[in-house]
């Protein structure tokens, strides 16, 4: 058996408090049970004693050890490892001691416990100020550690123990202090209200995100705390659309920490200086203007999917119908339309496999966006890196080409700007990429989202249908966008006006926004705290948020707050009600709910980064709906389960959907 360590002399000379005997005790039990794993026969025991290091006069005793004789051959070698590791050991503690003589002394005359335990709490106090750059971030867990070796070598057998000792002490520490300072009073997002889970860790937002149900968690959240929810340490979700200006507008907040570490494109600058720089070739590339040079690529594209659309119809028999999954046939058509490579829709498949990765690459993005340091190391290991490049590639291929990507960047490259003034190829790639992911999943969400609703609602169905044959009597191709975009209910389904009367538009993208949760904003660290507008009478219930703290206005949130929160707690906030609308309503329901606070409804964002291809993805929408219906006519698939298909969204940043099964016939 093991026995009890040789107690050192300098022990009796203080006395010890249950705690720190109970301490001790532990970090015996922990050695005694590394020491067990390379125990054979009790009580056999090989002698390596006296160790012969002039350096180990100091605690010679301690390194005194009985090694058992190795029962098999893999004992055996771990065993001589382990005795091996523990040599080398023995003299760098030892140097180590001597070189921290005067501290080991002191040491020797306190008690070690009382000395680990300071060690601990001296490093456990920088985190109130939770260091995020990388020296301190490195220090910290490694430097500390390391400190904690010497007071515990005085306490296990085996020197080669106290390492994996000390990072196991300091760990728990360190996690029991984040702890008790995020959940105390003294955190400064501390006196908004949040479940415990949420404020002590992101790593429970990262959970919640993997499994792609966040925009629901933090709606869920909204329904039981309030407009302003603490969604994480240093985290809050406001929903109270009076804040969008504060947060998102002129003047407003920066990006967050969700987007460090992430290519630098124009989504993902944190700068708001270089924000700004970065967005004025978006700007220009999808102002209204430019967009309609989009316009002839858009028909050319649609008039594609028409045609793709048609071949699967006759290849299936002919016109008595086909069931096809029209949420992969939206997508096929958002990505097709950025270049001629992906050939999706003609082969009705993803046989390039370049849609297939996005998905796993959004989700660990989603997850990521919530614990972000840990992205690079993620990318290095994983080959992600790989997929990004590839993209980037492509972009770059397009940008050469001078294919359709060339034109729909070709103002973003500035080509009427002085030669020096031009961004380079790379970052027009790079931006393309993002042009890339940005549109498509987006643009096809929306338009499925659309498709869904009318299924569901035959009445609304039957008056857009009736509108678009009125505006296109004579079967001509629809090219003529303005009259398109004049089309009142099309815009009443997906987006555009939203003032008609008693009847509620941008049903589509309220009810299911593409980006769910939103695009974090953060108040930088040395930005001081910031007030949040000044709605509420009671000037003291107005956001106060601290710096180095970080927020969502989410889409979902704002847009599907439930008529039941929204009675103002003290009469100051606005009082206009959403009322519910059913999948299996008969249609009057979703499209006339009238009273919808229209500042809510903020798909595309808010503020200078607002969605920079707001004007495109509606033109687009419009346009391919329009054709659709035009000449297809579309009904609810047999054996389809519609009422389960909203439940099923994912959000992943931008909102995953599960197939959509539709019957598609061709109109006579
Ligand atoms: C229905 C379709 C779309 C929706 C609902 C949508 C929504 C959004 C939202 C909510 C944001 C976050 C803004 C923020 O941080 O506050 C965003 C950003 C962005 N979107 Fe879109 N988007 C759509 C389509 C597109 C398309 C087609 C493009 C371009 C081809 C595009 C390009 C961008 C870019 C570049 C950004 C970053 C803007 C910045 O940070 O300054 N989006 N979008």
């Amino acid at each position: 058996m093991w026995m009890c360590p040789p107690q050192r002399e300098s022990r009796g000379h203080f006395e010890d408090t249950a705690v720190l005997a109970a301490v001790r005790t532990a970090l015996f039990k922990m050695t005694e049970i590394l020491a067990e794993l390379s125990r054979t026969e009790p009580g056999v025991a090989l002698d390596h004693e006296p160790i012969a290091a002039p350096e180990t006069n100091l605690d010679a005793q301690m390194f005194r050890f009985r090694a058992p004789l190795p029962r098999s051959k893999g004992v055996a070698t771990f065993n001589n490892t382990l005795f091996g590791l523990n040599k080398i050991c023995i003299p760098v503690l030892a140097l180590f001691r001597r070189a921290f003589a005067p501290l080991t002394q002191t040491l020797q005359r306190k008690n070690p416990s009382v000395s680990g335990i300071g060690v601990v709490v001296l490093a456990s106090s920088f985190l109130p100020h939770q260091p995020r750059s990388k020296p301190p971030l490195v220090a910290l867990p490694v430097v500390l550690p390391v400190l904690l070796l010497l007071p515990i070598s005085y306490h296990v057998r085996w020197p080669i123990a106290s390492l994996p000792l000390a990072f196991v002490m300091y760990g728990t520490f360190l996690v029991l202090f984040t702890l008790a300072y995020r959940l105390s009073p003294l955190h400064p997002p501390a006196k908004y209200p949040g479940p415990i889970i949420a404020k002590s860790s992101k790593w429970w937002a990262a959970y919640v995100s993997g499994k792609g149900d966040l925009h629901r968690h933090y709606k869920s959240l909204h329904d039981r705390y309030g407009d302003v929810v603490r969604v994480g340490p240093n985290e809050l979700s406001i929903r109270d659309p009076s804040f969008i200006p504060a947060v998102l507008g002129q003047g407003g907040l920066p990006k967050g920490p969700y987007w460090d570490n992430r290519p630098g494109s124009v989504v993902s600058q944190r700068d708001p200086v270089k924000h700004l720089h970065q967005r004025k070739p978006w700007n220009r590339a999808f102002s209204s203007a430019a967009v309609k040079e989009y316009e002839d690529m858009a028909a050319k594209r649609t008039r594609q999917l028409i045609g793709c659309l048609e071949g699967v119809v006759h290849q299936s028999g002919g016109n008595k119908g086909v069931v096809l999954d029209m949420a992969s046939w939206f997508n096929y058509f958002s990505l097709f339309s950025f270049g001629g490579g992906f050939e999706l829709m003609k082969a009705g498949g993803d046989n390039d496999g370049l849609r297939a990765p996005f998905q796993p690459f959004f989700r660990i993005r989603a997850i990521m966006g919530h614990i972000s340091y840990i992205l690079p190391l993620l990318l290095a290991t994983t080959g992600r890196k790989g997929f990004v490049q590839r993209v980037h590639a492509f972009s770059r291929e397009r940008v050469v080409k001078k294919d359709s990507f060339y034109h729909l960047s070709r103002l973003q490259s500035g080509e009427a700007m002085p030669e020096d003034e031009r961004p380079s190829l790379t970052d027009i790639a790079k931006d393309g990429s993002l042009a890339i992911v940005a549109g498509a999943d987006t643009t096809s969400g929306a338009l499925t989202a659309t498709l869904y609703y009318l299924l569901c609602n035959p009445i609304a169905y039957d008056r857009l249908q009736a509108e678009v044959n009125a505006a296109f009597p004579t079967g001509e191709e629809l090219l003529d966008v303005t009259k398109i975009s004049q089309i009142e209910w099309l815009n009443g389904c997906i987006a555009g006006k939203t003032n008609f009367g008693s009847l509620h538009s941008n049903e589509s993208l309220r009810l299911q926004p593409p980006i769910p949760s939103g695009s974090q904003r953060s108040v930088n660290k040395g930005a001081g705290e910031k007030v949040l507008g000044k709605w509420y009478a009671d000037i003291s219930a107005n956001p106060i948020v601290p710096e180095n703290s970080v927020h969502f206005v989410g889409s979902f949130r704002r847009e599907r707050r439930s008529p039941f929160v929204l009675t103002p707690s003290n009469g100051t906030r606005d009082t206009s009600t959403l009322r519910r609308r059913s999948c299996q309503n008969d249609g009057s329901v979703l499209f006339t709910c009238g009273g919808a606070n229209p500042a809510a409804f903020l798909p595309f964002s808010y503020g200078p980064a607002n969605c920079a291809g707001k004007n495109l993805a509606l033109m687009e929408m419009r346009v391919v709906l329009c054709w659709v219906l035009r000449r297809f006519r579309f009904s609810k698939a047999p054996g389809f389960r519609y009422e389960e298909w909203e439940g099923k969204i994912q959000d992943w940043f931008v909102a995953r959907q599960q197939p959509l099964l539709a019957s598609i016939a061709i109109r006579e």
